[in-house]
């Protein structure tokens, strides 16, 4: 049992209880795999009793909210208390980031910047041990920045023809769009890996094209080859996850959204197909069968700026497998999936409905407002934008929409334990620091950063 636990139970807007312990997400959960995410917050912004996530079954959580009110800190929070649960749950837990604004990486560090405030809350700075993975030919930039990275890549033989015209923007009736797909096809018949030579050398040996196509096509994938994403093997899953490890993938160095949503459909769907084997190989356990073989764990897949996999509008090359697979169907082979966005609006509308949480930061936007109230489920009293006016303006406030317990929460999320990368640069904090560094070089002593706030 967490040693958080508080028995004053005090939900904001009603609902049903489950038991002296508030956990949303699971009613029946009796205080084991708890993530604390932070207070409840009274009508007059008092601090309530503790809040938890459930993390023994499988989530899909959507976070959303305006731009600078807590959505990557709240993801942050989350991966932390997945990192921070005790042996033997952490062990059959692993959280993978796509980090799309490369902010992930400073976790590393404790969050010493409000060490004062997390005193307030019990708690104290510490940093987590993760694993940054970053496409592999940007991986000398990052080592120069003295940020340790691992190199990753996907292997060129993942992706389809018709999947490489969608990455590179090319009409697939389109001579040369014609040409890629049987160049890959014939390829992806063979049965083997292939290169980018391979490609470029089967380009060139097909009689059914004009010499300007397949000098276009070569161009195409020696573009393609200096985004340093692809390589013939490609990265092993269990070189990214394995239980207890807390993975992030920077992405921010991709330009191309749609090499980034086919990156995050290749892995989304790697990751259900392993987790399907596990399930099997669990159900197998569970009968009696001795089976020495690991089960693959449980993955929790957080995805920050989620509009850009699963636009509203259209389908992205991530849309099939993060919708008909992740969301739809994770929970049964036990595939979490974490989305966050400034703009409810642009996402596909199953996200919201297909959600059993929703945490809800500041929204103000009425076509925001109005996607989630699309989807509003039975039991809201009162309209979203009645229960976000009394939520108010604070950074860090939240609403929860718990489809477990049919309830809606109104709640403080707690401070970062570990280093937040995603805040807005101050002008005016640069100019501070700037003083302090000259004053402190001055005086020959080293700088001071920890803030008591
Ligand atoms: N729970 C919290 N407690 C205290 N401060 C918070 C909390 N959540 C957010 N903040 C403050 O708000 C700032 C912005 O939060 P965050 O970086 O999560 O915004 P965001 O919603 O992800 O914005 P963007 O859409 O631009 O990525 C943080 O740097 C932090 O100072």
């Amino acid at each position: 049992m967490s040693d958080r636990e508080n028995r004053d139970v005090r939900p904001a807007f009603g609902g049903k209880f489950g038991g002296t312990l508030r956990v949303l997400g699971n009613e029946e959960n009796n205080g084991e795999g708890l993530l604390f995410l932070g207070n409840y917050m009274a009508l007059d912004h008092s601090k309530g009793a503790d809040v938890y996530l459930d993390a023994l079954k499988p989530h899909a959580v959507l976070i959303c909210g305006k731009r600078g009110y807590g959505k990557s800190y709240t993801m942050g929070c989350m991966l932390e208390e997945l990192a921070f649960l005790p042996e033997p749950i952490k062990g059959n837990l692993a959280s993978l980031i796509i980090d799309t604004m490369g902010i992930f990486w400073t976790m590393r560090d404790p969050n010493i910047s409000e060490a004062g405030r997390l005193k307030s809350w019990d708690l104290t700075p510490s940093g987590l041990e993760t694993e940054i993975f970053v496409p592999a030919g940007n991986i000398d930039a990052y080592k120069k920045r003295n940020i340790e990275v691992k190199p990753f890549s996907i292997s060129v033989s993942e992706l389809s023809g018709s999947q490489w015209c969608r990455v590179l923007r090319i009409e697939e009736v389109s001579p040369l769009g014609i040409l890629l797909v049987r160049t890959i096809e014939s390829l992806r018949e063979k049965g083997e890996q292939y290169s980018f030579d391979d490609i470029i050398n089967e380009v060139f040996l097909d009689s059914r094209s004009d010499s300007s196509s397949k000098g276009a096509a070569e161009n195409c994938f020696r573009a393609v080859k200096s985004w340093g994403l692809f390589s013939k093997e490609g990265t092993p899953l269990s070189e990214l996850i394995s239980g207890g490890r807390t993975t992030i993938l920077d992405v921010s160095t991709l330009e191309n959204e749609n090499v980034c949503a086919a990156a995050v459909s290749i892995l989304a769907g790697r990751l259900y197909e392993e987790r399907i084997e596990a399930r099997r190989l669990y159900e197998k356990k569970k009968m009696g069968e001795k089976l020495e073989e690991k089960e693959f764990p449980m993955v929790w897949l957080f995805i920050d700026e989620a509009h850009i996999f699963l636009p509203a509008a259209r389908e992205s090359l991530a849309s099939e497998v993060l919708i008909n697979r992740c969301l739809r169907q994770g929970r049964q082979p036990g595939l979490s999936l974490v989305l966050a966005t400034q703009r409810p609006a642009s996402l596909h509308p199953d996200v919201v409905s297909q959600s059993d949480l929703l945490i809800c930061h500041r929204l103000t936007s009425s076509d925001d407002i109005l996607a989630l109230e699309t989807s509003r489920p039975l039991y809201m009293q009162e309209s979203l934008r009645a229960y976000l006016k009394k939520m108010g303006s604070e950074r860090g406030a939240a609403l929860i929409v718990d489809d477990h317990s049919e309830s809606v929460h109104m709640v403080r999320v707690r401070p970062r334990r570990s280093w937040h990368g995603g805040g807005e640069p101050s002008a005016l904090e640069l100019c501070r620091r700037e003083k302090e560094g000259a004053k402190t070089q001055a005086q020959g002593k080293g700088p001071s950063n920890i803030h008591e706030d």
